[in-house]
């Protein structure tokens, strides 16, 4: 069993040494730390939402109308607190994957690589985007776990050979994001007129992709503003009529399990697991595609009802703290991915920032399990309520 609340006595002891921390623990208060280094185009873009962001605020204000029922008495659980969980048949020492962020160029000169350190070194695995800043090939180098994220493009070739590379270079299961056919409306890079992919940020997937490159007159050169590569990128982007069959095609080209994220109703959930998908990731993306979509932790208890156990249900979408994983988990979230709070520790601190933000969390959801008399795979609905 990993022993993720040890970094408590650490924090204290080493604080009693007179070495004080020097990266807040508070989310908050790291966002306010990134915005201080960061340029106001990349902090828009990562702390920004659609529209008027209400989905973003409604994402975190859910929670706060959930509350866990901890039980002191629990004879026989004195080793209660395990982190592990098992997906697809493998076990994790730990419920958190960090979330697909795309063009983290923009956050910090190592990217993928920093993310990929931090992450690993305690356990947890990563999902790279297809609009990374690094090739997965070249991601795969320094990780020893991670997860691959698909945004489907135009071109099924293309679809295939990514799914194909991913499945070559190691990574454990494909997620499919189905929530992004196109950008949401953003108005804080809109007004800022920030869109990084014009510059040819996030393509290092696509350029050195044997199919995107045959479908181009010139060499792809990094860094680019509007050449013919990156208006070849924004153009076959995204197929946006993806449909359950294109997905099913998935498994002529990998073994791995397949997940489809961005799902928030019972419905669509339903219609994914008829057509064979492995994992269903409850995400309205972090409220930055549609304004007024529903709160993501509203939509969880009706997808892991309509899934069951034909499928496993991941979330992601305002969590904040380890208290939030173990409230996403009890309304049955078997995993959650982590979004914006390890963005800001890449942003201050590189691959050690990510992994102080995560270790921060894990430390929490350790202690919040023990204290509920609970190993974090044996989280329930009996343990948490509507706050009255
Ligand atoms: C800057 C940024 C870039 C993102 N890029 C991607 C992406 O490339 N692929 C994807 O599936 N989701 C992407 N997401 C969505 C995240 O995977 C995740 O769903 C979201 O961050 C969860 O919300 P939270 O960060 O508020 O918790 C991105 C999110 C942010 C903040
Ligand atoms: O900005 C995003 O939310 C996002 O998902 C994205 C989409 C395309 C490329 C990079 C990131």
């Amino acid at each position: 069993m990993s022993d993720y609340a040890r970094y408590q006595d650490g924090v204290y002891a080493d604080a009693t040494n007179g070495a004080l921390p020097h990266l807040p623990y508070d989310h908050d208060e790291l966002r306010d730390r990134a915005r201080e280094i960061l340029d106001p185009g990349p902090f828009g873009y990562v702390e920004g939402s659609a529209g008027r962001e209400r989905t973003a605020d409604a994402n975190v204000e859910a929670f706060s109308r959930y509350a866990l029922r901890p039980r002191g008495l629990r004879p026989g659980a004195e080793n209660a607190g395990d982190t592990g969980v098992t997906l697809f048949g493998e076990r994790y020492p730990s419920p958190l994957l960090t979330a697909p962020v795309g063009v983290l160029e923009q956050v910090h000169p190592e990217s993928e690589r920093a993310l990929a350190r931090g992450a690993n070194a305690l356990g947890v695995p990563v999902v790279l985007s297809t609009a990374a800043s690094t090739s997965m090939e070249e991601v795969a180098e320094v990780a020893d776990s991670w997860w691959y994220q698909l945004y489907w493009p135009g071109d099924d070739e293309l679809a295939e050979s990514f799914v194909r590379r991913a499945t070559a270079a190691g990574a454990r299961a494909i997620v499919v994001t189905t929530d992004t056919s196109r950008l949401g409306w953003r108005p804080r890079d809109l007004s800022q007129g920030h869109l990084p992919f014009l510059r040819g940020q996030g393509t290092a997937n696509y350029y050195g992709d044997p199919v995107f490159r045959s479908r181009l007159k010139e060499e792809p050169e990094p860094g680019g503003v509007l050449t013919e590569a990156v208006l070849h990128f924004l153009g076959s982007f995204s197929n946006r009529a993806l449909s359950t069959d294109n997905i099913a095609r998935i498994r002529e080209w990998t073994d791995l399990p397949v997940l489809v994220k961005g799902v928030v109703r019972a419905d669509e959930a339903e219609e994914l697991v008829d057509a064979g998908i492995d994992g269903i990731v409850v995400s309205n993306h972090g409220g930055r595609q549609v304004d007024a979509a529903v709160a993501a932790l509203d939509a969880l208890p009706e997808v892991v009802e309509a899934v069951g156990d034909r499928a496993e249900v991941l979330f992601d979408s305002g969590v904040r703290s380890g208290a939030d994983v173990v409230v996403a988990m009890a309304l049955g979230a078997k995993a959650v991915l982590v979004g914006r709070p390890w963005v800001y520790g890449l942003a201050v601190d590189g691959a050690a920032g990510v992994e102080h933000v995560l270790r921060s969390i894990l430390a929490e959801v350790q202690i919040t399990a023990e204290l509920m008399g609970r190993d974090v795979a044996d989280l329930s609905a009996d343990d948490v309520r509507r706050r009255p």
